[in-house]
């Protein structure tokens, strides 16, 4: 029994590659698109921000010396790429979903148009926002924490590689011990780099709860939507 009417998923870009090293994993792209698909039928309304992390990211190596505002918009188009790929997995699937491009390329994509996207998840479609705020300097977890107040989400699952949010980063701390719930405050505090501050912080003021949990565990998507005790829950 789902706890929520509407949610925003924020889904890992770096998670798509799976075991790979690069790009997007086919099996991980179908795994993903069958659990968001079930959950899309028990009737709760379903947002996405795609992240870009498996392509390209503005702060990585490879964009050492670039302007970091070019850096920023190649890691926008990255994030386009991945919306694509996931409309495509739905399609496939049988689940009408549409993408939505906080930058305008027209050919390729409709523009974001917040009632349109609200006429859609009324309608029963996944919604797939993509190129983050449209804004470099920032991070498809803030464009999550936007798009999610825009449509009047009730939470923000994060759906990523770690099973919540740890004292520490667990793939460089193995003493590092996961919260069960942490409020906003002690988690920008904290400086806990598993999302930006910014993200934080608008969700904060938004009142809007935020849910973090491994995309690669069976069943968390189902359990984060029921409400229950999965991953790390950031409250008030
Ligand atoms: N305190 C922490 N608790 C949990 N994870 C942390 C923490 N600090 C840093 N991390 C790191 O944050 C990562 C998740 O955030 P990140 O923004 O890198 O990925 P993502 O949002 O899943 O990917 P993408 O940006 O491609 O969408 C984890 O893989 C983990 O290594
Ligand atoms: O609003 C935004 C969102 C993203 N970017 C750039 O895209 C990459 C990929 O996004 P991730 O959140 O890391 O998955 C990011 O590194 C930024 O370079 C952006 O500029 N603005």
């Amino acid at each position: 029994m789902a706890a929520y009417k509407r949610v925003l998923l924020k889904l890992s870009g770096e998670a798509l590659m799976g075991d790979d090293s690069y790009g997007i994993n086919r099996q991980t792209i179908e795994r993903m698109v069958a659990e968001v698909s079930e959950v899309s039928a028990s009737g709760v309304e379903l947002a996405v921000v795609i992240g870009g992390g498996n392509i390209f990211r503005g702060i990585a190596p490879g964009a050492a010396g670039m302007d970091r505002a070019t850096a920023d918009y190649m890691g926008m188009m990255a994030t386009v790429m991945n919306a694509l790929a996931l409309q495509d997995a739905f399609r496939r699937a049988g689940v009408e979903a549409r993408v939505q491009s906080a930058l305008n390329i027209e050919q390729v994509v409709e523009p974001y148009i917040r009632p349109k996207a609200i006429r859609y998840l009324e309608e029963g479609k996944i919604v797939i926002f993509a190129a983050g705020t449209g804004n470099p300097f920032f991070t498809t977890d803030t464009a999550a924490a936007l798009r999610g107040s825009e449509i009047g989400a009730e939470v923000v699952l994060k759906a990523t590689k770690v099973d919540g949010i740890y004292t520490a980063d667990p793939n460089k701390d193995p003493t590092a011990t996961r919260y069960e719930t942490i409020s906003f405050n002690e988690a920008i505090s904290k400086n806990l780099e598993v999302m930006d501050a910014t993200a934080f912080a608008l969700c904060r003021d938004q009142k809007l709860p935020i849910r973090v949990f491994s995309i690669n565990k069976p069943g968390a998507l189902n359990r984060a939507v029921a409400g229950e005790n999965e991953g790390t829950l950031v409250h008030m």
